[in-house]
């Protein structure tokens, strides 16, 4: 069951730590052992950071074939669909073959890592070809080779507008739709058990944290790492004529509304709801008079006027 802030789904080859990581970092203790496949169900925990309740899930170790059935692969990646963040567990003992394998898995699933939704418009239409334009120089694609692709897909009228010079296989991302783009971590366990100079090697990659379950080291960082990656939105509440209330508080998704803002303070207050007052970035003045659809911001302060 989805509960808490935020969902993060750790995933990695057998042994490589994620049961010892749940254990430290929640409340809840998973079964850790040195033989592979020690976890053989979803075991949730919670890790409680700057007010959020982060819900991070153990799973079952996955091995190259996942996604087409191997082991508990199937399941394990359907999980993972549904998460916020990926932390992805790698055995910094064990060599780069790992982590392109997952990769690989993932991708074949449709599953995008720390890539952002190609900016293409794709319409289909009922008639009139295909209309090809783009607003930036493309290097990667065509107009021949975008209709090429379409045909291929069997569709033979749409409206195409490139807005980025994306690649052929971004753009077939687009038509097929389905895709899920998720920020991914990468991270390195064991490093006690390598040199200094790997650990840094490890350390300079992108998207990527060297740490140690076994002698809990830079677990602080990693925390501060996830924090940012959930890209969480914090939002805080002030009563009329008092000051905002900083010391608590409420955790939304990115792009959650007054609505949610609402829902989040009490069950009914959504149909009392009059108006609210809103100061922060998500406005062009402070404060200003929105109504229950406004987009919040990071760190906006709401003020909400009952009927
Ligand atoms: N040296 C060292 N060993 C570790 C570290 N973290 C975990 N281990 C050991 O690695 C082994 C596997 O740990 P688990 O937590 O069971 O790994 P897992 O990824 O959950 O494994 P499966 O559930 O089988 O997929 C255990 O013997 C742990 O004690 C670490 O930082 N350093
Ligand atoms: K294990
Ligand atoms: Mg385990």
């Amino acid at each position: 069951m989805k509960s808490g802030d935020a969902r993060v789904a750790l995933i990695g080859f057998p042994s490589v730590g994620k049961s010892t990581f749940l254990s430290l970092m929640t409340s809840t203790a998973s079964e850790a052992a040195s033989y592979e496949f020690t976890t053989l169900t979803c075991i949730p925990g919670v890790i409680e950071y700057k007010g959020a309740n982060i819900q991070l899930l153990d799973l079952p170790g996955i091995i190259e074939g996942a996604a087409q059935g191997k082991g508990r692969g199937r399941q394990v990646i359907a999980v993972a669909r549904t998460a916020d963040v990926v932390i992805m567990m790698l055995d910094a003992t064990k060599g780069e073959v790992q982590r392109s394998l997952l990769e690989k898995e993932l991708e074949s699933v449709g599953i995008r890592l720390n890539k952002h939704k190609p900016n293409i418009y794709f319409k289909p239409k009922k008639g009139g070809g295909i209309s090809f334009n783009s607003t930036v120089t493309l290097t990667q694609c065509s107009e021949k080779l975008v209709q090429l692709i379409l045909h291929e897909y069997k569709i033979f009228n749409a409206e195409v507008l490139f807005r980025e010079d994306c690649s052929p296989d971004e753009f077939i991302d687009v038509i097929v739709g389905n895709r899920v783009y998720m920020p991914c971590l990468y991270v390195y366990n064991k490093i006690d058990q390598i040199s200094m100079e790997e650990v840094d090697r490890l350390a300079r990659k992108p998207n990527s944290v060297v740490i140690s379950c076994g002698m809990k080291l830079n677990l602080d960082y990693l925390l501060e790492m996830l924090w940012e990656y959930l890209a969480l939105t914090c939002i805080y509440t002030k009563k009329r004529g008092q000051r905002p209330d900083f010391t608590d508080a409420i955790i939304l998704r990115k792009g959650a509304s007054v609505e949610h803002v609402c829902h989040r303070i009490h069950r009914s207050l959504a149909s009392q709801f009059k108006y609210a007052l809103v100061w922060g970035t998500s406005t062009k003045y402070s404060p200003q008079r929105v109504g229950l659809t406004h987009t919040m911001e990071h760190e906006d302060v709401i003020q909400i006027v009952k009927k």
